[in-house]
């Protein structure tokens, strides 16, 4: 009202000066302050304004008629706004923080070089003057952390491989990096549900450790050994792992790296929040002697030429100790929240020192498929839950699963194959996991057998050699007794 009548009665100037004198007073007596977030400040996106937005679509409390949708290039999930003078309100650590989306047409353009959008949009933060040093210090930095998060979680995960070699992209990045769908996840895994569990929950508190490592003056991150046999499960649990804490992977080729401080640049250039996987660890590199190096790339030009000096961490060749400051020396923590997974067949082949807590924290191992990893795989490949099936089959399922040494990929071969029949599926399972364990029998009873044998052997010799010996002394002692007494 006081502006209607401020336009009609004043001139402008006057009118200004006025309304300007009119928020002052106004502010002075209200308890509030207000921030204006703008979508664009001077020429730059105000990087702010996406945050706000991001972290206030996250918001359960949204309500309203009218929320505008959007949807990022590389997301596969939908994200939701405030419309046009739509006002949330949110709480921070006890104190409430009202926020306004305003739309506004921005008034016509003189030229510039970069043209603005027509309408200038912006968040009007209110909150109450006594806790505007709290707003200011942690809130708007909780917000950036949270919308980067959402963020990432909307995005796609990318896997990054370093098959180009040594060479570098048109940016500089070592690293070649395609979407990531692997669809494992800790609800597909086959393995036994208190592992899965310890896994999972070693993982969460990972990602929620921030506080922890640095009080405990840690370097962010973690070591996993996956191992055991193929086919149980270690390349599926790296992308459930993925899956779960949202974060991308690093597969790195150890072949395809030459030298200690090439690996050192390529460990420079992984983001925080990502997975750095070696596989097979044992066929990558001679992994048994720390001191000993090894080329791991025999085509390397230095090596086809002659002129490749092998030493260790000589800066020519990939080392053991180099491969240990990878997960665990100064430059492992350039850059943090980073999970480290190595993959074996052969435990037995790594050097210990990999394997020492500070390197690989949690060793995990992959086992032949197990009765609860077995009804694991029923319900997800055909949809049988324990109840589904009769005990007595349970029962015969569970008496020969252990002997059978059947890896959950062999058994998931057999219920692809007859998933249309799902009783069917069920009872040729049973009749290929018996024929498994009589098979492991006959061959555990030869191996046996072949043991007894060649102990039986080994006695022999050893008995022969004895009566030999005994022989050879008797004689002695009868024929030439009297020489050593001589001697
Ligand atoms: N524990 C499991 N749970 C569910 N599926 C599994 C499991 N183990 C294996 N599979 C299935 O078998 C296939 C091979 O598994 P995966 O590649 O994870 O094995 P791996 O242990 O990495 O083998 P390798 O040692 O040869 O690399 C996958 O496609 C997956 O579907
Ligand atoms: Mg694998």
């Amino acid at each position: 009202f006081c502006q209607t009548l401020l336009h009609t009665v004043f001139p402008p100037e006057l009118r200004f000066a006025s309304i300007k004198l009119f928020n002052k007073i106004f502010n002075w007596f209200s308890s509030y302050c207000y921030f204006d977030i703008t979508e664009i400040d001077g020429v730059n996106t105000n990087e702010l304004y996406n945050a706000v937005q991001l972290y206030l679509s996250s918001s359960a409390r949204i309500t309203g008629t009218r929320l505008s949708l959007t949807r990022a290039l590389n997301s596969s999930s939908f994200t939701f706004g405030l419309s046009n003078n739509d006002c949330i309100i949110d709480n921070f650590n006890g104190v409430t923080a009202w926020w306004e989306h305003f739309v506004t047409q921005r008034q016509s353009q003189t030229f510039s070089w970069r043209p603005l959008p027509d309408e200038k949009r912006g968040f009007t933060l209110k909150i109450e003057k006594k806790n505007k040093t709290l707003i200011l210090t942690s809130y708007l930095d909780y917000i950036m952390d949270k919308a980067n998060e959402i963020r990432r979680r909307n995005q796609d995960r990318l896997l990054y491989t370093n098959s180009r070699g040594g060479s570098l992209d048109s940016r500089g990045h070592p690293w070649e990096s395609v979407p990531f769908k692997h669809p494992s996840t800790f609800d597909t895994l086959a393995m036994d549900p208190v592992k899965k569990s310890e896994v999972m929950a070693d993982l969460k508190d990972f990602a929620d450790g921030k506080m922890f490592y640095q009080k405990t003056g840690r370097a962010w991150k973690r070591g996993y050994l996956l191992y055991g046999p193929p086919g149980t499960g270690k390349s599926s649990m790296i992308a459930a792992m993925a899956n779960y804490l949202g974060y991308d992977i690093y597969d790195l080729e150890l072949t395809e790296v030459n030298t200690n401080s090439e690996l050192r640049k390529l460990l420079m250039k992984t983001t925080s929040k990502s997975i750095i996987v070696i596989e097979d660890i044992d066929c990558s590199i001679n992994l048994t002697n720390r001191k000993k190096s090894t080329r791991t790339h025999y085509d390397s030009p230095e090596m086809r030429n002659g002129s490749g000096s092998i030493g260790e961490d000589g800066g020519n060749s990939i080392t053991l100790s180099g491969l240990l400051n990878f997960t665990d020396g100064l430059w492992s923590c350039c850059g943090s929240e980073r999970i480290f997974v190595f993959t074996t067949n052969h435990i037995e082949k790594l050097d210990p020192a990999l394997l020492r807590c500070g390197r690989m924290d949690m060793h995990i191992f992959m086992s032949y498929c197990s009765y609860p990893a077995l009804l694991i795989l029923f319900k997800n490949y055909l949809g049988l839950e324990k109840d589904d099936l009769e005990e007595g089959l349970l029962k015969e399922l569970e008496d020969v699963i252990d002997k059978a040494q059947m890896t959950p990929a062999d058994i998931s071969e057999v219920l692809i194959k007859n998933r249309r029949e799902k009783q069917k599926a069920v009872s040729e399972l049973l009749v290929a996991l018996k024929n498994r364990a009589e098979k492991n029998q006959i061959v555990g009873l030869r191996e046996k057998n072949s043991v007894n044998v060649e102990e039986e052997e080994q006695e022999k010799r050893a008995l022969e050699t004895t009566t030999e010996e005994g022989c050879e002394l008797l004689e002695k002692c009868s024929n030439g007794g009297d020489e050593e007494k001589i001697n």
